[in-house]
């Protein structure tokens, strides 16, 4: 690899669109300097499940034809992407994670992949992820486990952990997770990088293979919140064929991360989550968190202390709701549609035992658990006591942020409990495994947007986040604090992404 390809990996996306604008290079040289960096460190990283080198070379020339030709392009036009395997992707395989859909080639693309392509964004391949996004490590991914660039014995966090990992480790710039939990903000938390949990409804769902519908968010994830803005301007707005598309225009995002860049937050109201520090956090984590408290009451925000008592029920809640609605969107996994198809080995081959034998050999543990406790929380004599009663904690979430914010603009708290932990230490304790959303389950819950922001290192030098999160449809706050807290940090610390050790194959 030359010097070259390695300054052209490590450029930010805002960075890559100015030297693409003025010519300096070209888009296939960007793309295949993210290739060639794939091939150098994936075998043992494991970001990615699916890369098709001239597919991205061709998405790449053409972008190049097109400027040669005077076609006026997106600003982020060549400037290269890597998607979660839930985002379907026309002619591209497409797992979520599951074996259950090997093979599967989807005939259509996402919205927001349509969006992608629009805007000239070269698609590097499609990134690992916990089995349909059930999980918080990617290591229930049916493929194997992605490693955390930061340490290779460790995890990525999940279920997004290939899109975080694939920025950690320089391989794109850009990437796209879903959050139906903290599947975004919290793989970003553990490798160092931003991710974007947008406003429930503000990027389409069309196209994206549904865990919990209306918990599930696609959004952008990058190294710097400037360049996760650029790609939520991309892929947000509505979409006619998204039932719970938001009438909005995904603008300002851009300008706001450009404004919290100065590090000014004159008249910004702050409120810190009591729920969400203190107890199960680890030292470092809050040690980090009461530091970047302190930075944004210099930066001249008013930081008060607000309680938001019915966030202790969130993650009860929300393993009542996510299972409910996953094991009635995973009930279309029949073996007969999709994908894997197994048939009995021996007795008839009739369609529920097609049924039985796919589901029994196509999905994983996790995926298993969590049909069978939703299928059992919407069982008929259990409903109102289960599914019903969660459903009321929601509104009681909802009613505790809406009371939050006639006091402050935006909430603050750590966005993952701890940092990254070891492969194979949760995998038999999922209990311990659901904690690390803890924090980041409300926003899901509420529909409001969330994101996370490298906030230091801990002892043993891996990444810690913050998270921030603002009012639905408020996203341009989370920009705008978010760049804050970016700016105060590297001010003092420099770029965390600086210290990540060398990855070694
Ligand atoms: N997709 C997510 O946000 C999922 C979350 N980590 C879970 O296991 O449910």
């Amino acid at each position: 690899m030359s010097a070259r390809d390695t300054d052209l990996t490590r450029t930010t996306a805002a960075g890559l669109a100015d030297l693409l604008t003025a010519g300096d290079v070209s888009a296939v040289e960007v793309a295949q300097a993210h290739l060639d960096r794939i091939a150098e460190v994936d075998g043992a990283v494991h970001a990615f499940l699916h890369v098709d080198a001239a597919d991205t070379l061709a998405q790449a020339g053409a972008v190049d034809a097109a400027r040669a030709a005077g076609t006026p392009l997106h600003h982020l036009a060549g400037v290269p992407i890597a998607v979660k395997d839930v985002v379907v992707t026309r002619g591209t395989p497409t797992t979520a994670g599951s074996r259950i859909l090997e093979g599967w080639i989807p005939p259509y693309d996402a919205t927001l992949v349509e969006k992608l392509r629009a805007a000239g964004l070269p698609m590097l391949g499609k990134t690992n992820m916990d089995e349909f996004a059930m999980g918080s490590s990617t290591e229930h991914s049916g493929y194997g486990p992605t490693h955390n660039p930061w340490d290779l014995t460790r995890i990525p966090g999940g279920s997004g952990g290939g899109s975080a990992a694939a920025l950690a480790a320089f391989e794109a710039p850009l990437s796209i997770g879903t959050d139906t939990g903290g599947s975004i903000r919290q793989p970003a938390a553990v490798t160092g990088t931003v991710g974007v949990k947008p406003t429930y409804g503000s990027v389409s769902r069309y196209g994206l293979i549904a865990l919990a519908s209306s918990l599930d968010q696609a959004g952008p994830c990058a190294r710097t919140v400037l360049d996760a803005a650029l790609l939520h301007e991309v892929i947000g707005g509505h979409d006619p064929r998204d039932s719970t598309s938001l009438p909005q225009a995904a603008t300002g995002y851009a300008d706001a991360a450009r404004l919290g860049g100065t590090g000014d937050l004159t008249g910004v109201r702050v409120g810190v989550v009591r729920e969400l520090a203190g107890e199960g956090y680890q030292r470092e984590v809050s040690e980090a968190f009461a530091r970047s408290v302190r930075d944004l009451e210099a930066a001249g925000a008013e930081v008060v202390e607000v309680s938001c008592p019915s966030f202790e029920a969130a993650l009860a809640a929300y393993y009542l709701i996510l299972p409910a609605e996953a094991s009635s969107n995973l009930a279309k996994f029949d073996g007969m549609r999709f994908g894997l198809r197994v048939e009995p080995t021996e007795g008839p081959v009739t369609a529920e035992r097609v049924m039985a034998a796919t589901r029994g050999q196509g999905f994983g543990a996790e995926v298993k658990r969590r049909i069978i406790l939703g299928t059992y929380a919407l069982s008929a004599g259990y409903y109102d006591a289960y599914y019903g009663s969660a459903q009321k904690v929601r509104t009681l979430i909802q009613r505790d942020f809406a009371a939050a914010y006639e006091k402050v603009d935006v909430l603050v708290s750590p966005t993952a409990p701890t940092t990254a932990f070891k492969l194979g230490e949760k995998l038999d304790d999922p209990l311990a495994m659901y904690l690390n959303d803890v924090a980041t389950i409300p926003a899901n819950l509420a529909g409001v947007p969330g994101i996370s922001v490298p906030n230091g290192l801990d002892d043993a030098g891996l990444p810690i986040g913050i998270q921030v999160l603002a009012p639905a449809r408020a996203d341009d706050r989370l920009y705008r604090v978010g760049a804050a807290l970016e700016h105060h940090f590297q001010a003092s610390q420099g770029a965390i992404l600086d210290r990540i050790p060398e990855v070694t194959s």
